[in-house]
């Protein structure tokens, strides 16, 4: 499982300078997914974030039989994934990731079934992937669960000859959309896609498709057509910058009383975040691709709700609990999309804050001077607001539990050192 991950954070400077926005995490993920439906070529995927879950991504698409090199220093990823060979997506790499389920089309369609021995991603309560499985079912694919030895569930799924239908998500589930365009992208026929998300990676994803010669319409409306092709070709393609990672570094600016400019980040991408902060106290400047930020009066507090883009992303939900501590007032804040994500909570009380959680509810009491503390990264973005609280807190926060925040973000101590941060990473 590799060594334990630590950030040490010492607080109290501003940010100043600029910095690189990584590409996306939830775009890549499905792109690799893709690029595992091409027959022959090589795929080639630029602007590659080197973050954790592509790591394990490569070495399961390895583990499958695809050739993947992931060249850190270029950030491209080339897959060659003429050889795919194993059905199963082994525990050991699958569950440590969400990602991993977005193999399953191309594994369908390449070698007419999967098996799936775990599924993983950040605890955040319930995850279900009922909307995945019903619509391969729909389309004519079986699945069964079986438990193994070692009392674990594997689900097989067996693909028979993929055919369109109309499909839908309750929710607008973002991997469940792409994990649906993806089955269809080769099935025969024509299939609808009701209630599809609309988040930019999964447009982005759509664009790749494209590429690769699926006939996908509807993209970002809600209902996707797609008409199912007989192969899909190997293409070069540029993941699309990270705006949870842009975000973050709105925050950092933001808790610091810095300023920043955002290479590649987009107001647009930010959807209603960019709003909440401008209510905030943050000002932004969209200068092409390059976003200023910068926050030089007092932090106002605010009434957040999550929701699917181009609502307040659940994604930023946690940093923005973070900063809402700092804030003149009570803040609100109300996570629509997952049930458990408000473990953060307790680690911003050890650094003095004052959070009352109610459910799937919270108020954050501010202003309260945080102070560093041993704190416990339990996901992704619990890890990126304790960096944020370790920003603005006095003296020293160790952030153990550290690789959650690797799944996501890539050379955070350097890319947070060159703009004047204090911190450093620890592994071992
Ligand atoms: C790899 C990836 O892209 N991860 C993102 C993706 O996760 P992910 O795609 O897993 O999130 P979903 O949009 O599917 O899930 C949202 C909600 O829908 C529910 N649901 C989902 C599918 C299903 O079949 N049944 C069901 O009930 C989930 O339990 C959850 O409560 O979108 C989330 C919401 O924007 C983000 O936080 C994650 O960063
Ligand atoms: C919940 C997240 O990711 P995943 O779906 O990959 O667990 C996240 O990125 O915050």
């Amino acid at each position: 499982m590799g060594h334990e991950v630590r950030y040490r954070v010492r607080g109290g400077r501003q940010l100043h300078g600029t910095v690189f926005i990584q590409g996306a995490k939830n775009a890549v993920l499905p792109m690799i997914g893709a690029s595992l439906m091409a027959a022959k070529g090589r795929t080639v995927l630029r602007n590659v974030p080197i973050i954790e879950d592509v790591r394990r991504a490569v070495e399961l698409a390895r583990a499958i039989g695809a050739k993947a090199e992931l060249h850190e220093t270029e950030r491209t990823l080339v897959i060659d994934a003429s050889s795919l060979s194993s059905p199963v997506l082994p525990a050991d790499i699958a569950s440590r990731f969400r990602g991993s389920f977005l193999f399953v089309p191309a594994l369908l369609h390449r070698l007419g079934e999967a098996v799936i021995e775990g599924v993983g991603g950040c605890n955040l309560g319930s995850r279900n992937l009922d909307f995945h499985y019903n619509g391969f079912k729909r389309m004519g694919a079986t699945v069964t669960e079986h438990v193994a030895d070692n009392g674990d569930g594997i689900i097989h799924i067996k693909a028979g000859d993929l055919r369109g239908g109309t499909l839908y998500c309750d929710t607008p589930s973002h991997t469940g959309t792409e994990n649906l365009i993806m089955a269809a992208a080769l099935a025969h026929g024509t299939t609808l896609i009701k209630n599809a998300a609309l988040e930019p990676e999964v447009l982005d994803n759509i664009a790749i498709l494209q590429a690769m010669g699926a006939r996908i319409g509807g993209g970002g409306t809600g209902f996707i057509t797609v008409d199912g092709v007989d192969e899909l070709t190997a293409v070069e393609h540029t993941v699309m910058p990270d705006r949870i990672d842009a975000g973050v570094f709105v925050m950092a600016a933001a808790i610091t009383g810095g300023d920043l400019n955002l290479v590649g980040a987009s107001l647009e991408h930010l959807g209603v975040a960019a709003d909440k902060l401008e209510q905030m106290g943050v000002e932004f400047h969209q200068q092409g691709a390059v976003l200023q930020v910068r926050r030089d009066r007092t932090l106002r507090p605010i009434n957040v709700i999550t929701d699917e883009y181009p609502g307040f992303a659940t994604d930023l939900q946690s940093p923005l609990m973070a900063l809402s501590c700092l804030a003149e007032g009570p803040s609100y804040i109300y996570e629509r999309i997952f049930d458990g994500r408000f473990k953060l909570a307790d680690e911003l009380r050890k650094m003095g804050a004052d959070i009352e959680v109610d459910g799937n509810r919270a108020k954050v009491n501010g202003p309260r001077a945080l102070r560093g503390a041993e704190v416990e990264a339990h996901d992704l973005r619990c890890g990126s607001a304790l960096v944020l609280a370790g920003l603005a807190a006095e003296g020293e926060t160790t952030i153990t539990s550290a690789y959650y925040l690797d799944r996501g973000h890539a050379h955070t101590a350097e890319r947070l050192s060159q703009l004047g941060a204090e911190i450093v990473r620890e592994a071992g």
